[in-house]
């Protein structure tokens, strides 16, 4: 059974990095995974509206709910990519997933009404599209200042020509998502989670080391996946 993997965090955590090391980490030790990035801006229509909206060019004002509709709209598009991609490799890495879509738009709205929007982003997505639900997910916790740096690292985006995209550049929503991240974390929405510090005290931590905490995780969920698989084969017999 293939394993889904999250990485979530905030805009220039270092996802993508440590999303194609743990890739790669994995395939040393000869598991193969490949890595989905979400929004897949230039693969559905959902993710052409999303480049639409974060580059500021979208027709109409975008609602936190609306936004909800066109990011899983995305995921409902990519449901039969996921699945052969789950035919072709043991884990299946998502570099950003639901807990994204429920952690920014609940940042949009007054902080009593963030879990109602964030549940309510969980049941459209899994119950009413049918999108796979991760199986381990892992928040890599970083201030907006380290952010900030490795975000002014990153290339061009297929999607705007602006330095910073309209979320980027929302210095309130960048830490209301920060405050969301903790709060899902916590209450264990779209978990299981692992908290992973992209810092240690005040350096960043090396990409590979990053990886490798992240890479033990994912290693120990397969055996107990293995294990759980054997004792079901064992009971069935
Ligand atoms: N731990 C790290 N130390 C130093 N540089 C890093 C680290 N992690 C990522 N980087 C660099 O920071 C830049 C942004 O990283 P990355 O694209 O992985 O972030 P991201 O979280 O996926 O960003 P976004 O969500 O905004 O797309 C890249 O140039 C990458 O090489
Ligand atoms: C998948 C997804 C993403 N977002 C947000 C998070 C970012 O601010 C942008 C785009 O992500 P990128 O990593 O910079 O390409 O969109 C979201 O709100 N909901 C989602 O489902």
């Amino acid at each position: 059974m293939t394993l889904f993997v999250a990485i979530e965090g905030a805009d220039g955590a270092g996802k993508a990095t440590a999303a194609t090391n743990v890739r790669e980490a994995l395939a040393r030790r000869g598991i193969s995974a490949v890595v989905i990035s979400f929004p897949r801006y230039g693969q559905t229509s959902g993710g052409f509206a999303i480049g639409q909206f974060l580059a500021g060019q979208f027709p109409v004002t975008v609602t936190p709910k609306a936004a909800a509709v066109l990011y899983a709209l995305d995921r409902l598009e990519s449901v039969s990519f996921v699945s052969q991609a789950a035919q072709d490799h043991e884990v299946v890495i998502f570099d950003r997933y639901i807990a994204s879509n429920m952690v920014y738009q609940a940042s949009k709205v007054p902080a009593s009404e963030a879990l109602a929007l964030m549940s309510w982003i969980y049941q459209l997505e899994i119950n009413t599209f049918g999108v796979e639900k991760p199986n381990v997910s892992f928040y890599l916790n970083t201030s907006l200042e380290f952010a900030r740096k490795l975000m002014a690292l990153k290339g061009q985006r297929s999607y705007t020509d602006k330095q910073y995209d309209a979320h980027e550049a929302d210095e309130k929503l960048q830490l209301a998502v920060r405050q969301n991240y903790d709060l899902v974390t916590k209450s264990g929405l779209a978990g299981p989670w692992h908290v992973v510090e992209a810092a240690s005290g005040c350096v960043l931590r090396s990409p590979s080391d990053i990886a490798s905490e992240i890479t033990d995780h994912v290693l120990e969920q397969l055996r107990l996946n293995k294990d759980e698989n054997r004792r079901s084969t064992t009971s069935r017999a």
